[in-house]
C-alpha cells in the first residue's frame, strides 16, 4: 500500500493538477519543451511492471546543426535496495544484490543503455553511516579485480556497454569511497575516488576512507567524455567545476542519502551544476531501509536504521530536468542525451567566456592563503 511518503514531488503534482494546469508547472518548473518522453517497448514496461520497477525513459533533442551530426548516447541509471538482512554473510549480501542488479542490468541493455551508472558503494548495504567498520570491512574490495569490478566487467563486454560502478575501495589496506569506469570491451579504464567527506550527523564518512587523491578526472569513452562526482561531492560547486574544465559532457553523481541529509536540495545541486557547467549531469540514489545492530563502546548493541529515497533524475545543460523516479522502487531511468547540446548551450549563454576564472583563482589563492 502506498503512503504519500512514498510520493515524490512530480506525483504529487501529477496527481492534483489538471492537465492545462500540469502542462504550464512542466514548462516552467522543468523546462520541458527540450524534454520528450522516449518509447520503451510494451515487452519492456510489462516485465518492469510486473516486477515493481520503476522504468521511466526521456530524450533531450538538441538543435539541428548545418556542420555536426547529432552525437546521442543512451545512458542509463539504476537505484534499488539491498536485499538480506546486514547480518548475513558478505559473500550471501553481496551476491544477492549482484542477481538483482544483473536482472536490472539486463532490463538497461534492452533499453539500449550505453553507458550505466550505479549508486554509491552499490554492492554493500551503506554501513558507512553506522559507526561501525570491522563487521562490513570484508566489503571494501580492490578497483582494479574485486568481485564488484570482475562481475561487471562480463556484464559490460557482453552487452557493449560503459558501466560506472561506484564501490568501497580497499587499496592495500587503505580504503577509499570510489568509482570504477569500465569501457564497453569490459575492460577496467580508471577510476574516480570521493574528493568531499561528509561528517554529519550520522554520515560521518571521514573514520571510514580518505579524502580523494585522484583530483577530477574525465574518462573519454567510445559513447561520451564522462565524469563522477560521489555524493556529497554535490554540495561543492568547484568540485562539478573542475569536472566541467577537464571537459566532461556527463558527470554522474552515484549517491546513497537520507531525507533527513538535506532532500530539498536533492533536485537542486545537480540541476544548477548542469545550468552552471554546460553539461548533463545524473543524480543517483538508492531505495528501502536498512537495519544495522552494531555495538556501542564495546559493550552495548544499538540499532541503527535508516531508510534512502530514490528519486533518481537527469538534468541537460539547458536546465531542463526529468521527473524523478520513485523514492521507494529500485528503478531504471533512460535517458537518450544529444551530446551537441553542450556546446549550443555553451554558445547560446557564455557561461565559459563570462567565467573570470583568473580573477576567481587570485582571489581564491589569497582567501586561502589567509
Ligand atoms: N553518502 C553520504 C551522504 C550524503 O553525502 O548525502
Amino acid at each position: 500500500m502506498e503512503t504519500q511518503t512514498d510520493l515524490t514531488l512530480d506525483e504529487i503534482i501529477k496527481k492534483n493538477l489538471n492537465p492545462a494546469q500540469l502542462e504550464e508547472y512542466n514548462r516552467i518548473h522543468y523546462g520541458t519543451k527540450n524534454l520528450d518522453t522516449l518509447r520503451l517497448t510494451d515487452d519492456l514496461t510489462s516485465k518492469c511492471k510486473e516486477k515493481g520497477i520503476d522504468i521511466a525513459a526521456y530524450s533531450f533533442p538538441a538543435g539541428k546543426e548545418e556542420l555536426r551530426e547529432a552525437r546521442k548516447v543512451k545512458i542509463g541509471l539504476i537505484q534499488h535496495s539491498i536485499i538480506l538482512p546486514t547480518d548475513k554473510s558478505v559473500t550471501e549480501q553481496r551476491n544477492a544484490i549482484f542477481r538483482k542488479v544483473s536482472e536490472l542490468i539486463d532490463i538497461a541493455a534492452s533499453a539500449g543503455v550505453q553507458i550505466l551508472c550505479l549508486q554509491e558503494t552499490w554492492s554493500m548495504p551503506f554501513f558507512l553511516c553506522t559507526g561501525e567498520k570491522e563487521r562490513w570491512s570484508e566489503f571494501a574490495e580492490s578497483a582494479e579485480d574485486g568481485p564488484s569490478t570482475r562481475f561487471l566487467r562480463k556484464i559490460a563486454e557482453e552487452n557493449k556497454m560503459v558501466i560506472i560502478s561506484p564501490i568501497l575501495e580497499n587499496d592495500n589496506g587503505t580504503w577509499w569511497n570510489t568509482a570504477v569506469v569500465i569501457d564497453e570491451n569490459g575492460n577496467y579504464m580508471g577510476k574516480h575516488r570521493k574528493n568531499h567527506l561528509p561528517s554529519v550527523g550520522s554520515f560521518s564518512e571521514i573514520g571510514f576512507y580518505d579524502p580523494g587523491n585522484m583530483g577530477h578526472a574525465v574518462f573519454d569513452t567510445k559513447y561520451a567524455k564522462i565524469a563522477v562526482n560521489i555524493c556529497y561531492g554535490r554540495h561543492h560547486a568547484l568540485n562539478w567545476l573542475m569536472f566541467g574544465l577537464n571537459g566532461a559532457e556527463i558527470v554522474f553523481n552515484p549517491a546513497a542519502t537520507i531525507s533527513e541529509f538535506g532532500e530539498s536540495f536533492w533536485g537542486i545541486e545537480a540541476r544548477n551544476a548542469a545550468i552552471a557547467n554546460n553539461y548533463f549531469t545524473c543524480s543517483i540514489n538508492r531505495v528501502g531501509t536498512e537495519v544495522f545492530t552494531v555495538m556501542t563502546d564495546f559493550k552495548a548493541k544499538k540499532t541503527v536504521s535508516r531508510t534512502y529515497y530514490g528519486s533518481s533524475y537527469i538534468t541537460a545543460p539547458n536546465g531542463c530536468r526529468t521527473p524523478a523516479l520513485s523514492r521507494v522502487k529500485d528503478g531504471l531511468l533512460v535517458g537518450e542525451l544529444d551530446l551537441n547540446l553542450c556546446r549550443q548551450v555553451k554558445d547560446q549563454w557564455g557561461f565559459n567566456m563570462t567565467s573570470r576564472l583568473d580573477m576567481y583563482a587570485t582571489e581564491l589563492a589569497h582567501a586561502t592563503n589567509k
